[in-house]
């Protein structure tokens, strides 16, 4: 991987409290440069972390011919395994708004006797990661402008869903440089919290094109702004490319919490988030049908940007000219 690193400082938002304006206006910054940022007292406790890193070491440790029964070719598919996105990764998905059943579908598959540990704790994480993710979109809302949580929060966001996916990657043996773990892609939600363990090797790619690692930290979880966001805020939030890189030969977990609009959402920008010169720069479109788009265009990889929302409803003009270095 040629590129070269620099280091960046994203900020780090004590979300146990309100934010002070200079906060929200480096929330803003960062939304609108990185589109990632750091929370911390985020009420997900290090124990709950610790449970999900038991579950996910028994749940990957399970033999491949299990793990394929609710995989991509089962009814179930909530099983992803190795050489779909990347061959170093395998993951599971949750889907809301009954975390319990959905784990309890894929668990009563996988594991042989009752399972109903399993199906708690997922159950757990989910709501908390839920109301979690309505508390952050509020506060992106906030550092858009003032007030703006809530006049747009209800009306626009609370029909959103959430899901998640607990990754496991597992580099080769002889590691001898680094490996892509999962490939270079923008997430196609509007929000996503991420979780990683020590191991690190998040990386998100800069306005310039060079990869920065997003060192992982103890107590600390990773917002980063999807494709959702950056349309419905004609690009006042940035939805970033990012990847994991492996460097260790070791196992590496991570959490991925998706915050999506409902499917038959129509996005468009409300005329006060689109800009005085409301010069738009998408044209209204269905929420399912550019998720659609991507999965035609992608075959199921996370695999290059070469197709996100602006290929999908971005009007070209002016101002994406000016834009165009993102
Ligand atoms: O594993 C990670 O840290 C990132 C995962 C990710 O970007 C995703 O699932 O979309
Ligand atoms: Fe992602």
């Amino acid at each position: 991987m040629p590129e070269s690193k620099t280091c960046v400082e994203l900020p780090i938002l004590d979300i146990s409290q309100p934010l002070p304006p200079s906060s929200l206006s480096c929330l803003a910054q960062a939304c609108k440069d990185w589109g990632f940022f750091h929370i911390v007292n985020h009420g997900i406790s290090k124990e709950l972390h610790t449970q999900l890193h038991l579950l996910s070491e028994e749940l990957f440790s399970l033999p491949s011919d299990i793990k394929l029964k609710v995989g991509p070719l089962s009814s179930i598919k909530s099983y992803t395994p190795h050489f779909i996105a990347s061959p170093y990764f395998e993951s599971l998905r949750i889907s809301g708004p009954d975390f319990y059943a959905s784990a309890q579908t894929s668990a009563d598959i996988l594991f042989n006797q009752q399972n109903s540990k399993f199906s708690e704790v997922l159950q757990e994480y989910g709501r908390k990661m839920a109301e979690l993710s309505a508390k952050i979109i509020k506060l992106v809302l906030m550092s858009l402008g003032d007030g703006f949580d809530m006049k747009f929060h209800d009306s626009e966001f609370k029909n959103c869903h959430g899901y998640f996916r607990i990754n496991n990657y597992l580099p080769p043996e002889s590691l001898e440089d680094e490996v892509e773990g999962l490939g270079m892609h923008t997430d196609m939600s509007c929000i996503t919290i991420l979780y990683q363990d020590d191991i690190g090797g998040l990386q998100v790619r800069s306005k310039e094109g060079k990869w920065i690692d997003i060192n992982p930290s103890e107590g600390t979880m990773v917002v980063n702004i999807g494709d959702m966001l950056q349309a419905w805020s004609n690009e006042k939030l940035r939805s970033s490319a990012h990847r994991v890189v492996l460097k260790q030969p070791a196992n590496r977990f991570s959490l991925a919490f998706f915050w999506c609009f409902e499917d038959e959402k129509v996005i468009l920008a409300p005329d006060q988030v689109a800009g005085e010169e409301n010069m738009r720069m998408y044209k209204p479109f269905v929420c399912l049908d550019y998720l659609k788009f991507r999965e035609n265009n992608e075959r199921g990889k996370f695999e290059k940007v070469g197709f996100t929302v602006r290929d999908f409803a971005g009007i070209k003009c002016q101002m994406r000219c000016l834009h165009s270095e993102i």
